[in-house]
Parts: structure tokens; C-alpha cells; sequence
């Protein structure tokens, strides 16, 4: 198959790269922002080539607010930052300023002690012993989703359905409603938001602080109202029951046993945060897992032989986790090179000096970018290739803590990753037991980063039976 992406490694063209935007030799400067907004469709095609080498490099954010930014792309300095000096380094006005409006003060955006407490509280059901409990209920999801793959008549949108599922999932673990009837609703809700992101990121960077929100505010309104219809009969749905079994029960029981009954806009701020945070990621990571086995035929068939030889065909259990290594290593990959959030932004309100090349000043905005970490050239062997077996054995052992971090790190770090990382190895292993999966355009396919790193053309696939031993 021929691949745009092809090109981009002129020294060894034989070995395939999947598909990532030529960099920049230099940094686009503001006025470029403001002249060719189309930049910023697009974060990661605007970052230059030396920040995939630099270990940090001091950078423009607009006008407003001083403006003033560091790239920090080393571990041992983004460690600091998110662990050990996380107090100093909240999340950044000008992200929370584009999430809030949407996400209230749900556990993504809130701060202080209102995160504090309703992390507490949803602690519990993330963790690891808790989320194992989930494993059923995610292989029943992604069998039916593997037969409704397979009765599709030619090519379908695969994208599409792994928002559905992952959608049909987040529903019963955690917000105890059925979303089947709301998928179209909430996907395009979420698209709409998403596609609003670079009008977002302009009068964040450029507009002083009221004036920034207002605009805002007036761009997100409509996903807002849409979001909040679901929410609100969400929350219906979940008092009718009575049950005190998922997340968002949960958190109304508890908070009014502890005597802070949560008002119905709090409720609302955290279903809408687990609705959106809690599947749109897990579906985006699928849909990079099969544009890549899509590319590499191989890791299909490797994939179908570990799922055989663990299972023989039986239904797939919480206890084959641990023996399928391959299938986590090309999650774990796809993370790598298509962390679907690419950017974490914070503001620094202390000067710390990191490292000794490293300081960064009160007031400066950090960047964070999983992308550009886990592309670094000095960092990784072959960065731009798709090798699951840097997930394998000793070079995964060896590497340092936090030069791979799709989930974040420290207290803020992704509260759904157990939850997420074993959703995702059972509905791969799933698939991998009943289906071929090819991605028909794959070679149209290039990451865009507008809040969450997708691809920019909805993925057309044709999936196919596979016979048992074959
Ligand atoms: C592959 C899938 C996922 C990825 C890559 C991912 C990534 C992340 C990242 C990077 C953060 C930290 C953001 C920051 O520090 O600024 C985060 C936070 C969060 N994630 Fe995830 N996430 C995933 C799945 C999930 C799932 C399945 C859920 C819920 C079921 C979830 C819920 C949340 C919440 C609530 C937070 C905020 C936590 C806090 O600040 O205390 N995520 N996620």
C-alpha cells in the first residue's frame, strides 16, 4: 500500500513510518498565528523540528497574560513538575478557560478541595482490585461490537463504532444509564466541540482574561446545552435506580452521607466529565491501534496467535490479561506514537529551577507534550516507527518513569487508566479472536490535535471473519 507517511524517512525507505505531519524547521511566530490560523488546526504540525531533540525551549503564547512559555520535554524535569512539585504547577488558566465552560468543576477541571474530595470519593472504583471487576462486562460490549463489525456489508465507519462501544461501556460502569439511543447525539456533540477547539485556542492565547471567556463561553454554548440534555437524564436515570453499584451513584450516596450533598449542576459537571474523558480517549486509541495493525498486517496475525494460544477460541477472562504481553505492548505503542492528549498544559507560580539547565519563572506557562516526548530523538531508538517491542522485557524495564506518559503523572494523572488500558487489551483480543480489520483509507490518514489527538478523515474499514486456527 502506498503511504503519504512514506516519504517523511528519506534514509531507510524501505521501513514504513506511520503518518505524521512534516515539522516546521522553525517555530511559527505569533503573527503567523494570528495570519494563518489554519497552524493552529493543528498543534503538533506547528511544533519545529528541534523540539523533537530539545530537552526544553522557551516559546511565544500569545499576547495575553505576559505570553510567556517553556517547553519542557525531559523526564527527570517533567517529573518534578507533575509529581514532586505538582503544587506549584496547577493546571493552566488558559486550558481550564476552554474546558470549563463544558466540563464545569467536574474532577478534570476542578482544583483545591473540591478535586481533592471528589477524587477521594471516585478513587475507590478506578483502582486497580475494583476495575478488574469490570472485565465481563467489557468482553460482552466488544463481542457484540465484534459482531456487529462483522455483519457490516462492505465498508463501514470503524471509528463510529468504537465510540459506540466505548460509549455503550462508560454507560453501565460508571454512569448506570444506556446510551445506545444517544450515541449519534453525543458523538456529534463531542465533534462540534472539538472542531471549535482552534477559535478556542486563538482568544485564549490573545484575548485578556473576561473578554476571552465571554468569547469562549459564546462558542462552546450549544455543545453545552446539548451535553447538559444528556446529563440531566443521565442523573434521572441513575436516582430511579436506586442502586449504589457505579461511579456517579456512588458519588451522590456518598457525598450526602458525608453531608455535602452535591448540587444538581455538580452532578451534571461530573457526568458530563466522565462522559466525554472517559470514552472519547479510549475510542480514539482504538481507532490508531487499527490504523497501525492496518499498516503492519504482521502484528494482526501475531495478535491472533497469542489471543489463540492463551484462550484456544473460549470466551476471553480477566485472567488471560496477564498472558496476553503482545496485545498490551500495541496499546501501549499505539499511546506512544498517538497519545490521544497530546498537550498538558500548566502555570507555574513559583520559580524552580527543574534541573540545572532547566528553570522555569513565576508566571511562565509550561508545555507538556506527550507527543513530542515520546517522539524524542535521543530518548528513543527509532522513534517514529511502530516497534511494540520496546514494550517487551528489559528496554521497557530500563526506561525512565516519565518519558512515557499518556496518562499524565502524579496527583492529576488519568484517574481511568487501569480502567482503560485493560478496556482497551479486551476488546483488541476480543476482535483479534474473531476478525481480520483493514482500514480502507488508511493511507489518507495524518493525527490532528484539537483538545484530543484523532485522525482526520473518519476511518473506513472492512473487517472480516477469521476461521478458527486461521
Ligand atoms: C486511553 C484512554 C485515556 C487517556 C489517554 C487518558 C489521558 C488522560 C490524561 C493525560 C489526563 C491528565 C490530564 C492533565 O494532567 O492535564 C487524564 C485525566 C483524567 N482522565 Fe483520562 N485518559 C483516558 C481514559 C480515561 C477514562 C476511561 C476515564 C474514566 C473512566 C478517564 C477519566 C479521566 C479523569 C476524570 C481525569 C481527571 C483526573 C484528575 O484530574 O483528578 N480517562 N486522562
Amino acid at each position: 500500500m502506498a503511504m503519504r507517511a512514506e516519504r517523511f524517512d528519506e534514509e531507510a525507505p524501505e521501513i514504513f513510518i506511520p503518518a505524521r505531519p512534516v515539522p516546521p524547521k522553525e517555530a511559527p511566530g505569533i503573527g503567523a498565528a494570528v495570519f494563518r490560523p489554519q497552524l493552529l488546526a493543528n498543534l503538533i504540525a506547528s511544533y519545529p523540528e528541534f523540539w523533537y531533540s530539545a530537552r526544553s525551549c522557551p516559546f511565544r503564547v500569545g499576547i495575553a497574560r505576559g505570553g510567556r512559555g517553556m517547553l519542557v520535554n525531559d523526564p527527570d524535569a517533567i517529573r518534578r513538575i507533575l509529581v514532586s512539585d505538582a503544587e506549584h504547577f496547577p493546571k493552566d488558566d488558559n486550558q481550564l478557560a476552554i474546558l470549563k465552560p463544558l466540563l464545569g468543576n467536574g474532577l478534570l477541571t476542578a482544583e483545591g478541595a473540591t478535586w481533592r474530595r471528589n477524587r477521594k470519593l471516585a478513587a475507590p472504583i478506578f483502582q486497580h482490585s475494583s476495575v478488574r471487576d469490570f472485565a465481563p462486562l467489557f468482553v460482552r460490549a466488544a463481542e457484540r461490537s465484534a459482531r456487529r463489525a462483522l455483519e457490516q456489508q462492505g465498508f463501514f465507519p470503524l471509528d463510529r463504532e468504537m465510540t459506540k462501544l466505548t460509549l455503550e461501556i462508560i454507560g453501565e460502569t460508571v454512569l448506570s444509564a444506556n446510551l445506545e439511543d444517544d450515541i449519534d447525539g453525543i458523538s456529534h456533540t463531542v465533534t462540534s466541540v472539538l472542531d471549535k477547539f482552534p477559535a478556542m485556542f486563538l482568544a485564549s492565547a490573545f484575548l485578556p482574561g473576561q473578554l476571552r471567556n465571554r468569547v469562549i463561553d459564546t462558542v462552546v454554548r450549544p455543545g453545552r446545552r446539548a451535553l447538559d440534555v444528556f446529563a440531566r437524564r443521565i442523573i434521572d436515570e441513575a436516582r430511579k435506580s436506586g442502586e449504589e453499584t457505579t461511579l456517579l451513584q456512588r458519588l451522590m450516596v456518598s457525598q450526602s452521607k458525608a453531608g455535602h450533598e452535591m448540587t444538581l449542576d455538580q452532578v451534571r459537571d461530573e457526568v458530563a466529565t466522565f462522559l466525554l474523558a472517559g470514552h472519547e480517549t479510549t475510542a480514539t486509541t482504538m481507532s490508531w491501534v487499527w490504523y497501525l495493525l492496518t499498516v503492519h498486517p504482521e502484528w494482526q496475525e501475531r495478535l491472533y496467535e497469542e489471543v489463540w494460544a492463551v484462550t484456544e477460541g473460549r470466551r476471553l477472562t480477566i485472567d488471560d490479561v496477564p498472558a496476553l504481553v503482545e496485545t498490551r505492548a500495541v496499546i501501549e505503542e499505539a499511546l506512544r506514537l498517538y497519545p490521544p492528549v497530546a498537550n498538558l498544559m500548566r502555570r507555574a507560580i513559583k520559580t524552580t529551577e527543574l534541573t540545572p539547565d532547566i528553570t522555569i519563572e513565576r508566571g511562565q506557562t509550561v508545555l507538556i507534550s506527550p507527543w513530542l516526548l515520546h517522539r524524542h530523538r535521543f530518548f528513543w531508538r527509532e522513534p517514529d516507527r511502530f516497534d511494540p517491542t520496546r514494550f517487551l522485557g528489559e528496554e521497557a524495564a530500563t526506561r525512565p518513569r516519565h518519558l512515557y506518559i499518556p496518562f499524565g503523572g502524579g496527583p492529576r494523572i488519568c484517574i481511568g487508566a487501569s480502567f482503560a488500558l485493560l478496556e482497551a487489551v479486551l476488546i483488541l483480543a476480543t476482535f483479534m479472536q474473531r476478525a481480520r480489520v483493514k482500514v480502507i483509507n488508511a493511507d489518507q490518514v495524518m493525527p490532528q490535535a484539537r483538545i484530543v489527538l484523532r485522525p482526520n478523515v473518519a476511518l473506513q474499514a472492512v473487517v472480516t471473519p477469521r476461521r478458527p486456527g486461521g
